[in-house]
């Protein structure tokens, strides 16, 4: 896929809740969905490029947001641990100044009061007071398992306040036009019975079989 089309289909996901594209996904892609933002207005939309830490080491993902390129979402599996932060405000300083889109990690975060001052969209399975180290090990810009799903490079990533959903790319046309089909369908229920009781009556006897 050309880079000018992923970036077209890029901005064409971020306009779309991730409810929608994980039900064109069937829900087989969505991370764990204790990865939750770190301030619920936040969202994230682009390509991933995925780094695999050890549990409470930062080294990789250092090298994660040197070698990742403006506008990708950094998306690392930290194994899940959250007694030690494999990022503060610190790093996800680098990040913004990088111009990385976000930061989505199985593992936890520090600073929280200064990474919401950053407005940079973080998304984090907890927080922690406490460091975590530098000693090396892991990979960075490598497939990855995170949270339950494979992650490749190149994969679209896209949170919301309801989690996260990966979108593998060879998939990203077929699930983008099922997407917006689901977004209109739950659109035209929610708008046929919203404030009309008899609607709402008539809706639940279909479904019930009462009808
Ligand atoms: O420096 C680190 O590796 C982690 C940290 O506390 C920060 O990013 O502020």
């Amino acid at each position: 896929m050309s880079s000018s089309h992923l970036d077209s289909l890029i901005t064409q996901f971020a306009e779309l809740p991730t409810t929608c594209i994980s039900d064109a996904l069937a829900g087989l892609t969505n991370l764990d969905p204790a990865i939750k933002p770190l301030k619920k207005e936040w969202t994230v939309c682009g390509r991933a490029y995925p780094v695999k830490l050890r549990a409470a080491d930062n080294l990789k993902l250092l090298q994660g947001i040197r070698d990742a390129q403006p506008g990708d979402v950094l998306i690392a599996d930290a194994k899940g641990y959250l007694y030690n932060a494999v990022a503060g405000d610190f790093v996800i300083g680098l990040m913004k100044t990088l111009g990385l889109a976000g930061f989505v990690v199985d593992g936890a975060v520090r600073d929280v009061s200064g990474i919401q001052e950053l407005d940079f969209p973080v998304f984090c399975r907890g927080t922690t007071v406490a460091a975590g180290g530098k000693s090396g090990a892991g990979e960075a810009g490598v497939p990855i398992s995170c949270a339950g799903v494979t992650v490749h490079p190149g994969d679209i990533v896209v949170g919301d306040v309801d989690g996260v959903v990966v979108v593998p790319a060879h998939q990203a046309e077929e699930v983008l036009i099922k997407a917006r089909e689901k977004l209109e369908k739950d659109r035209e229920r929610e708008e046929g019975v919203l404030g009309n009781p008899d609607a709402a009556r008539a809706y639940l006897d279909r479904v019930l079989g009462r009808g």
